[in-house]
């Protein structure tokens, strides 16, 4: 297969990617996320993205569970649970990130728990700044809006805030730890959009509705079809702005992916997961994707299924085609 001619705009060069593997479970409760980049390597991701996608692939061979970097004494701050091992964590991450995509690679990152967001989106929207003079816009695809402030959360679980942290409806004095987030690593709520939604807390809604967020819901998916709210999504981005797409695996049915440690029903089909990710990659404007929340310890018997719907997800936001 010849390289994909994608990213005329964003990238430098339709097929240098930056690959980086985060085994990192702190921003919720449950062991086992951390195996999941080695998992999804195991299946074959890294050859399939050289040999049938033909990306020239840097990656430093190594998934990161940054635990030189973790403090033990980790006390709750304003009510977050292990405050310091995540924002030590996402701190380095984000500067992994920004060096991938200032650079001008595609940046995938495989975590990981959904916390991991806070330094993925943080280091490519300060790299889209710097080098394109641009804000860049986010596809957030999950069962959850993951926007709840450290004091509208009710399990502390710093897995469910990376969104209030990234746009700014939560912040940090400088000594605090998130206070290493600049203004120039977040994104704005009006280039914020939901796919997927239907776990979502009060205080969450709430937050949604007072700042217009742009939100489909699986009501929505339901209504209109896939191929509409798609069509909805990319018309609210428009065509001049870079995506980062961050798909958590519970945005998918729990019949396809039941192995993430909150899994709800009445998800995405496995099809739809994909057309999302094939939709998003067709613009031309994707420079990177999270693929995050895969714990293979948990139900094990589903675990291979929700490693290969992985795997999926991540082919076609890096362009396999079905013909
Ligand atoms: N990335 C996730 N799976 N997030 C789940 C969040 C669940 C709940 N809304 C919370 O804040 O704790
Ligand atoms: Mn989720
Ligand atoms: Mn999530």
């Amino acid at each position: 297969m010849d390289a994909p001619t994608i990213q005329p705009n964003f990238l430098k060069a339709g097929n240098e990617l930056g690959l980086v593997a985060v085994g990192f479970s702190g921003g919720q409760c449950k062991p086992g996320v951390d195996a999941a980049p080695m998992a999804l390597i195991e299946s074959g991701l890294v050859d399939q993205l050289k040999d049938d996608l033909a990306y020239n692939v840097h990656y430093d061979n190594k998934v990161h569970a940054y635990g030189d970097l973790i403090p033990h004494d980790d006390p709750d701050h304003r009510n977050m649970k292990k405050p310091k091992a995540v924002s030590t964590v996402t701190k380095q991450l984000s500067s992994q990130v920004y060096e991938h995509a200032k650079e001008g690679r595609f940046v995938l990152t495989l975590g990981g728990d959904h916390s991991i967001a806070i330094g993925t989106i943080s280091g490519t929207a300060k790299a889209m700044r710097e080098r394109l003079g641009r804000e860049m816009a986010v596809i957030w695809v999950d069962a959850h809006a993951d926007i709840n402030t450290p004091e509208t959360s009710d399990s502390g679980n710093i897995h469910g805030m990376p969104v209030a942290f990234l746009t700014g409806l939560a912040s940090e004095k400088a000594d605090a730890p998130f206070g290493w987030i600049q203004d120039n690593q977040r994104i704005s709520l009006k280039k914020l959009v939901y796919i997927g939604l239907r776990d979502v807390d009060r205080g969450e809604k709430q937050i949604l509705r007072e700042h217009g967020i742009k939100a489909f819901s699986m009501h929505d998916v339901d209504r209109h079809g896939i191929g509409k709210v798609m069509d909805m999504a990319l018309g609210w981005i428009g065509s001049d702005t870079p995506i980062h797409l961050s798909f958590d695996i519970d945005a998918l049915d729990p019949m396809w992916a039941p192995s993430t440690g909150t899994a709800v029903r009445g998800g995405l089909t496995l099809r739809e997961g994909d057309f999302i990710a094939e939709c998003v990659h067709e613009t031309g404007s994707l420079v990177a994707l999270d693929l995050v929340e895969v714990n293979p310890s948990l139900e094990e018997k589903g675990a291979a299924d929700t490693v290969r719907a992985g795997v999926s997800i991540v082919r076609c936001a890096l362009g396999d085609t079905l013909l």
